[in-house]
């Protein structure tokens, strides 16, 4: 865990606290285990943001489930949107017949679950569903259902918990809002 004093010095003002994170991840784990129970869900990954919401949410699930990860990118260093969704690494598992479970950090305009939305379903699904933890609504350009999530979020740009700025900040272990100097610093590196 990154020392609090080096925390001080990024974040301006924290948005959900572990224990937010935490009771998020309860609701949505029983929620989860009520909707897929007697199924075997397909559970997928969008790495890199969603791996710490990912490893918790599913601990709260209690149903026989397979992992299978999606590398997608479309934002590299910037904290807009490139509005093209590359496919870094596909994943391995057959879902055809599947009941696939999307876990997203955030979905901001929405590209990206509907690239993965399109991509799973096109490959014969039996169903494709999404759970992320932040659902920024006010953002979306596409038109996708976030079928679960843990909680709405304004439109600021968020860091911690597996949401990065220049891929730095995914090991915050709470979800926060960086300070406009320390955007400036890394723009300027
Ligand atoms: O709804 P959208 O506007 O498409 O944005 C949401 C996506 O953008 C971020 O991923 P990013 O491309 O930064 O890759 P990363 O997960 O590896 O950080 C985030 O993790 C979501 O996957
Ligand atoms: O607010 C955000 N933070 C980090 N990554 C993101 N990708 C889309 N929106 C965000
Ligand atoms: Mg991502």
């Amino acid at each position: 865990m990154p020392k609090s004093d080096n925390i001080n010095r990024i974040i301006d003002h924290k948005l959900f606290s572990e224990d937010d994170i935490h009771n998020m991840c309860v609701r949505l784990g029983k929620q989860l285990t009520q909707d897929y129970a007697g199924k075997k869900p397909l559970v997928v990954g969008a790495l890199k943001g969603a791996i710490f919401f990912l490893t918790d949410l599913t601990r709260q699930m209690d149903v026989d489930e397979e992992m299978d990860f999606l590398d997608v990118s479309s934002y590299g260093n910037s904290m807009k949107s490139s509005g093209t969704v590359k496919l870094i690494s596909d994943m391995a598992t057959d879902v055809k017949g599947r009941d696939v479970l999307i876990v997203e950090d955030v979905v901001d305009t929405g590209l990206t679950l509907k690239f993965m939305k399109d991509l799973i379903g096109g490959r014969g699904a039996k169903s494709v569903k999404c759970c992320a933890l932040l659902n920024k609504e006010v953002n979306r350009t596409v038109d996708v259902d976030v079928d679960y999530y843990g909680s709405k979020v304004g439109n600021e740009f968020v860091v911690g918990y597996g949401l990065d700025f220049m891929n730095y900040f995914r090991n915050i272990p709470y979800v926060g809002v960086l300070k406009p100097e320390i955007i400036k610093e890394f723009n300027n590196k």
